[in-house]
């Protein structure tokens, strides 16, 4: 089946994994106590989804930042830590401290396939709003407008299958016309369970299982 639409993972596969580790985490990590305490009433919600996943009914916000920053340490994917990392991440980029790392392939490669009209979806545990601050205020300008639609943890965890199924109803396309783009073995397998056509991304090179694997985007064949 000819490919309509294209999901990619951001990182390790549009972007560095070390723009995440060394760039985004610490900055959130280190910001994590003082934002929790100063936006607690606005934070109400995620503070309730705290304390119901780590069992501490009574944590205060100070304590409940210490969960958090400990998620952070175990980088567990969870939805309501990657909500609280992306509006910190947004102070950051809005004040000009981070600039959203894409490879210059990928940008060249977005660009071109959505100018040949395919659509360009995004699937990362990094929250929407991460998404789209990472890409619309990126090394390479706003990238946002390339993109139709944005999924992450609230579809489901990368690694199963249902999460792609899901996506793939959400962008109500033919589920085999829907390439998925990652540097995760796990989450290709996952997608190619769904029926989506896969290719890995090994920046460093390599193959990743018996995945049509490429070293940039300028290889992806469509
Ligand atoms: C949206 S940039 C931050 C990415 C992030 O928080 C993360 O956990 C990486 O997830 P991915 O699914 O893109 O590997
Ligand atoms: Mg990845």
């Amino acid at each position: 089946m000819a490919v309509q639409a294209i999901l990619t993972d951001i990182e390790g596969t549009t972007s560095s994994i070390g723009f995440v580790y060394d760039v985004l985490f610490p900055y959130a990590r280190e910001r994590m106590k003082d934002y929790v305490q100063q936006h607690a009433a606005e934070l109400n919600e995620q503070l309730e989804a705290v304390r119901l996943e780590a069992q501490e009914p009574e944590a205060e916000p100070a304590r409940v930042a210490e969960i958090l920053v400990q998620w952070m340490a175990e980088d567990r994917k969870a939805t309501v830590l990657k909500d609280v990392q992306g509006k910190i991440w947004r102070e950051g980029y809005l004040s000009g401290a981070l600039q959203g790392h894409v490879y210059a392939d990928a940008v060249n490669a977005l660009q071109q396939w959505h100018a040949m009209g395919l659509q360009l979806y995004v699937y990362s545990s990094g929250s929407i709003e991460a998404q789209k601050l990472i890409f619309g205020y990126s090394v390479a300008g706003d990238l946002t407008p390339l993109f139709t639609g944005y999924f992450d943890t609230t579809s489901g965890a990368k690694r199963e299958r249902e999460s792609y199924q899901r996506i793939a109803e959400a962008i109500d396309k033919p589920v085999d016309s829907i390439l998925f783009l990652s540097d995760v073995v796990q989450e290709l397998d996952a997608a190619r369970a769904a029926g989506m056509q896969t290719c890995g991304l090994a920046r460093e090179g390599g193959v990743l299982g018996d995945h049509q694997t490429v070293a940039s985007f300028a290889e992806v064949k469509i």
